[in-house]
């Protein structure tokens, strides 16, 4: 099977793989779509992110979808010719945070793509079946893909227990910031704010339904976030940039009694907070890794058409032109590549 291999950093090798075989309790999954992360992207410009570090070839690509072709044994509930989404990250099953039911903080996980874990970006992955989730013939494979960052949106509004009538302010309109837009529509939010210092960002995160858009990098966001509510400020700000001033920012603009998720990873692991302020007004400060049980409820959400994932795909590239999409990728004004391979 073809795999591109990053094998240096900013260089990939299209090489011939033997097929992986399924466990008894895996299905053999005929990959057809694999979005582009941000964090693919850094580890091929970058060959690190943070302390994961590629020391030896890696395939990319945690946001996939494809055809089941085999089952293993064991298998029930899916079958050859089922369309499925991948939860790329699957866990020990047995270490206490497993057992607690938080498995997105086991610290033994396999997650596609980071290293030593290979991902998806190559013709079949063996995947456990309980972490591959069918699609109904209403939702494509590129939007079963896109279940990983709409995963993250979710994740990071139950994080923020974002409700009816809310107003979520979104730093960073990013993958990451529009699907946290998506899911705060969907669980209600009625007004939703979004920041970016790139215009384009911005008007795109308009066109998909922000109520306002505000480029900080020439306005300032408290005095616009108040004026949009009346001096209040945001019920839940979840911060998507991991840029350092964004993050510092999330205290000026949420309420008191309010909310910050922080999902974006700052460069720098200390960030100044000003804890007195979080004290005295009583703000909620919480952090959002990945997600846990997402997978079933993105489904449902696209089945039922309340978000749309795939209108943020810029660009789709084959695995022959994986370099390229990749550089296509690292502009600033792009939101999401995906790599497709012919059925
Ligand atoms: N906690 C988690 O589980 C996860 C965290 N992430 C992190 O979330 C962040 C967002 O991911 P992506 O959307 O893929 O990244 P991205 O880099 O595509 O988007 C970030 C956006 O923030 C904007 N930005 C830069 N400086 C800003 C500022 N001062 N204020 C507002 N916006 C600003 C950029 O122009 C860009 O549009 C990244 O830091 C990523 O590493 C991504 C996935 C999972
Ligand atoms: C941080 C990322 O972008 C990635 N999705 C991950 O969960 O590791």
């Amino acid at each position: 099977m073809r795999t591109a291999v990053l094998v240096e950093p900013t260089e990939f090798e299209l090489e011939d793989r033997s097929e992986p075989s399924p466990g008894p309790d895996d299905v053999l999954v005929a990959v057809r779509d694999v979005g582009i992360c941000g964090s693919d992207v850094h580890y091929y410009e970058h060959g690190r992110i943070g302390d994961y570090v590629v020391e030896d070839p890696l395939v990319l690509g945690h946001e996939s979808a494809g055809e089941v072709v085999e089952v293993g044994e064991n298998v029930t509930g899916l079958e050859p010719g089922d369309r499925v989404a991948l939860e790329p990250g699957v866990p020990c099953r047995r270490c206490a945070h497993c057992k607690r039911g938080d498995y997105h903080l086991c610290e033994d996980v396999t997650f596609m793509a980071t290293p030593p874990h290979d991902g998806a970006f190559t013709e079949y992955v063996a995947w456990p079946s309980d972490f591959a989730y069918k699609l109904p013939d209403s939702v494509s494979t590129a939007a079963g893909a896109l279940c990983e960052p709409l995963s993250v949106g979710i994740h990071a509004c139950r994080r923020g227990d974002v409700g009816t009538g809310d107003t979520v302010l979104i730093t960073g309109a990013g993958p990451i910031g529009l699907m946290v837009m998506e899911a705060a529509r969907a669980a209600g939010a009625t007004d939703v704010v979004v920041t970016d210092v790139v215009e384009e960002k911005l008007s795109f995160a308009e066109e998909r339904g922000a109520d306002l858009a505000v480029n900080v990098a020439e306005t300032d966001l408290e005095t616009a976030v108040d004026d949009y509510t009346d001096g209040v400020g945001a019920d839940v700000v979840v911060e998507a940039s991991g840029a350092e001033p964004s993050i510092r920012s999330t205290l000026d603009a949420v309420r008191r009694g309010g909310t910050v998720v922080l999902v974006g990873l700052a460069d720098e692991a200390n960030v100044p907070f000003d804890v007195l302020e979080v004290i005295d007004n009583e703000i909620d400060v919480h952090g959002s890794f990945r997600y846990k049980n997402t997978y079933d409820a993105a489904v449902d959400l696209l089945a039922d058409g309340v978000v749309d994932v795939e209108g943020i795909v810029d660009f789709e590239s084959s695995l022959d032109d994986i370099d390229d999409a990749f550089q296509r990728a690292m502009d600033p004004t792009v939101v999401k590549g995906m790599i497709t391979f012919e059925p």
